[in-house]
Parts: C-alpha cells; sequence; structure tokens
C-alpha cells in the first residue's frame, strides 16, 4: 500500500494537472531515472465505482496495443484508493483545438493525419479490439506534430457484453453510428469506421456532418445519413467521405479498403518508414538498453533482462519503454515534411 505510493514518489516528480478525461486526472510528470516527461492518468477507484471494470479493461488493451499513433502505456501503480496509469506525453495538445484554430484543415494536411489514424485504427482491429470513441478530442499531438489515440475506456474486447453497447452509447453521439444510436446490434469495428467519418468530415469542413442541439434530432440525422458537401471538398475526399458514412454498415468501406482507397495514397507520397522497433514486448530486448540499466541500477544484466521480459508494467517497463523510445523513434531533428518522420 504505502509501498506503491512511495514508490510513485521515489520514481516521479508530479508536476501541475494538465487536464481532466472525464472521471480522471492527467497530471505532467518526470520519470526521473531517465528524465523523461510523461502524463500521469490519475482515477479515483471510489469515484469510478462500477465504471472500475472499463478501467482494467482499458489497461489490458493499451499494454497490448503498441503502435506509433497510439500513446503508449508505460506503467501501472495501485494503491487501495488509486489507479495511476503512466503514459508518454503529447505536448501539441488535442487534434480538436487544432482544427479549432485554424476553422478547418487544407486537404494534404487532412490526408497526413487521417493517414496517421487509419494506420493506429487498422492496428486495433488486427488485434482484435475497436476503439469506439473515436473523435479528434481523443486524438493529441506529440512534439513531432504526429497523432496519438487516447482513451480506450470505451474499447471492446472481443466479445463487449450488451453492458459495453450501453456504455458506449452514452461515448459521443455527434460521431456514434446509425446502429448504435438505433440500439441495434453493431460490431465496433463497423462503427468506428463511421466515426472515422465523422473525424474526417470534421477536419476538413471544421463542422460536423450531423450536428443538433436536440438529441433525438441528432439521431434522426445520423440515421438519414444525409449530409451538406461544402462546395471546397474535392471529388476524392467526397468519395471516400461517402464510402464512410454509409447507414448500412453492411455497405460501409472496412479498414483495410479505406487504407487502399485513392484518397489516401495519392497527394505527397509520404515516405513512412516501416515501422521498425515499434513492438517492443514482440521483438527480443535490445541488449543495449539492458546494459544501460544494469549499469545504472548496479544490478546484473541476467536479472535486468530477466525483469524486462516480465512486462510487469513496473518502473523497469517504464525504463526500458522509455528508453526503447528514445532510441528507435527520435526522428532526426530538421526536415520538411514534419508527418513524414513519423514512424
Ligand atoms: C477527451 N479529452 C478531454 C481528454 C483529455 C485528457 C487530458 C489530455 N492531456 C491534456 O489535457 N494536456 C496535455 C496532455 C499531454 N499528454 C497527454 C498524454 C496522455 C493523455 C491521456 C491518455 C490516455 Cl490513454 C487517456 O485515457 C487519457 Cl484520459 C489521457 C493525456 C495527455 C494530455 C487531453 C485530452
Amino acid at each position: 500500500e504505502l509501498c506503491q505510493q512511495e514508490a510513485l514518489e521515489s520514481q516521479y516528480e508530479l508536476h501541475q494537472t494538465i487536464g481532466s478525461g472525464g472521471f480522471a486526472k492527467v497530471k505532467a510528470a518526470t520519470h526521473l531515472l531517465t528524465g523523461q516527461k510523461v502524463a500521469i492518468k490519475i482515477m479515483d477507484k471510489k469515484q469510478l465505482g462500477d465504471d472500475l471494470p472499463r478501467i482494467y479493461q482499458e489497461i489490458e488493451a493499451m499494454k497490448l496495443l503498441s503502435h506509433q499513433h497510439i500513446c503508449r502505456l508505460y506503467q501501472v501503480l495501485e494503491t487501495s484508493s488509486r489507479i495511476y496509469m503512466v503514459l508518454e506525453y503529447c505536448p501539441g495538445g488535442e487534434l480538436f483545438d487544432y482544427i479549432v484554430e485554424r476553422d478547418r484543415l487544407e486537404e494534404e494536411e487532412a490526408r497526413v493525419f487521417f493517414h496517421q489514424i487509419v494506420s493506429a485504427v487498422a492496428y486495433i482491429h488486427k488485434m482484435g479490439y475497436a476503439h469506439r470513441d473515436l473523435k479528434p478530442e481523443n486524438l493529441l499531438l506529440d512534439d513531432d506534430q504526429c497523432l496519438k489515440l487516447i482513451d480506450f475506456g470505451l474499447c471492446a474486447n472481443p466479445d463487449g457484453g450488451l453492458a459495453q453497447q450501453l456504455a458506449t452509447c452514452c461515448g459521443s453521439p455527434a460521431y456514434a453510428a446509425p446502429e448504435l444510436v438505433s440500439g441495434r446490434h453493431y460490431l465496433g469495428s463497423e462503427t468506428d469506421i463511421w466515426s472515422l467519418g465523422v473525424l474526417l468530415y470534421a477536419l476538413l469542413c471544421g463542422f460536423l456532418p450531423f450536428d443538433d442541439e436536440n438529441l433525438g434530432t441528432l439521431y434522426r440525422k445520423i440515421q438519414l445519413g444525409q449530409y451538406e458537401e461544402p462546395d471546397w471538398l474535392s471529388s476524392g475526399s467526397r468519395s471516400i467521405l461517402r464510402a464512410m458514412l454509409q447507414v448500412d454498415p453492411r455497405r460501409r468501406i472496412t479498414v483495410h479498403q479505406l487504407q487502399a482507397h485513392p484518397w489516401l495514397s495519392a497527394g505527397t507520397p509520404l515516405h513512412i518508414k516501416p515501422a521498425v522497433g515499434r513492438d517492443p514486448q514482440r521483438e527480443g530486448v535490445d541488449e543495449a538498453i539492458i546494459t544501460t540499466m544494469a549499469v545504472s541500477g548496479g544490478r546484473s544484466r541476467v536479472a535486468v533482462r530477466e525483469a524486462v521480459e516480465r512486462w510487469a508494467y513496473d518502473h523497469t517497463t517504464a525504463t526500458y519503454l522509455i528508453l526503447h523510445h528514445r532510441k528507435h523513434c527520435t526522428p532526426a531533428q530538421g526536415g520538411a515534411f514534419g508527418a513524414a518522420r513519423c514512424l
């Protein structure tokens, strides 16, 4: 009990509260051993009540999901009253604010961002999950103007029960798919594609395709699936939007077809480097990092390697992941196409 609290204070220096996500408080912090800035999501168990299982589900999902456009979980600490999630820090804030500041994005910039979001969602679906709360508020910019998907509190594990489905409908209605707002059974992967359509529309237009302050009216607009196409939209963007905003989920484009859509692969050829060294848990441990940790911790390399390979999401996991991220994902500074630098 106290040891977890003391561990937190000995391993991290907590700074100011930087935001809140529903029932969680998010503080900036420094991982003392590496000096790396992190975000710590703090949840009060009592406040969570019967939402507690969702948090454990979010934690299990984030332990599995390792992708360049998904916010990385480094460590989990738990006391009798609180759960702490140590996360990758994203200094650029929400994509939502980025759009609002610019009214709307040029097609080229929207394409770069959307390409990153689609690659993250394709990965999540491949891992058997659905995010189920895709919206610009849940996409953060890192220090390289690259997007990081956050908040897996509503993500579905393969057998998401009815309780899950009810929980989701109180997600964000403007991004919810017709089958979801109609209370019909739905596939999380299909509703994610609808939300991606609403998201891309918001990027390109600066407002929502379906909007109304009356919830019932909003649901009817979503179920009708009719939306304005401002005259600045190119034919390519109109086509990809229509493919995602199909009311009938059986006619809706899949994430794989989306990745092959000409609108996404057109424009500046994005030399996205292959995601080298992206999944530390699946590739062998990096011996150089093990050595660094052994030397700095005064422990044998064998002991460190065993501790890392346990993937306990303790301080050792956090230290290894932070050093691994620094080594493999810190792009060379400079260069014109910031986004192309994202792995
Ligand atoms: C839907 N919105 C309101 C939610 C807000 C929550 C706070 C966010 N935030 C800041 O306010 N300041 C800066 C900042 C910097 N790095 C962050 C890293 C991770 C997370 C994070 C990650 C996960 Cl996985 C998660 O579940 C949650 Cl809730 C947060 C938030 C960060 C952050 C912005 C979006």
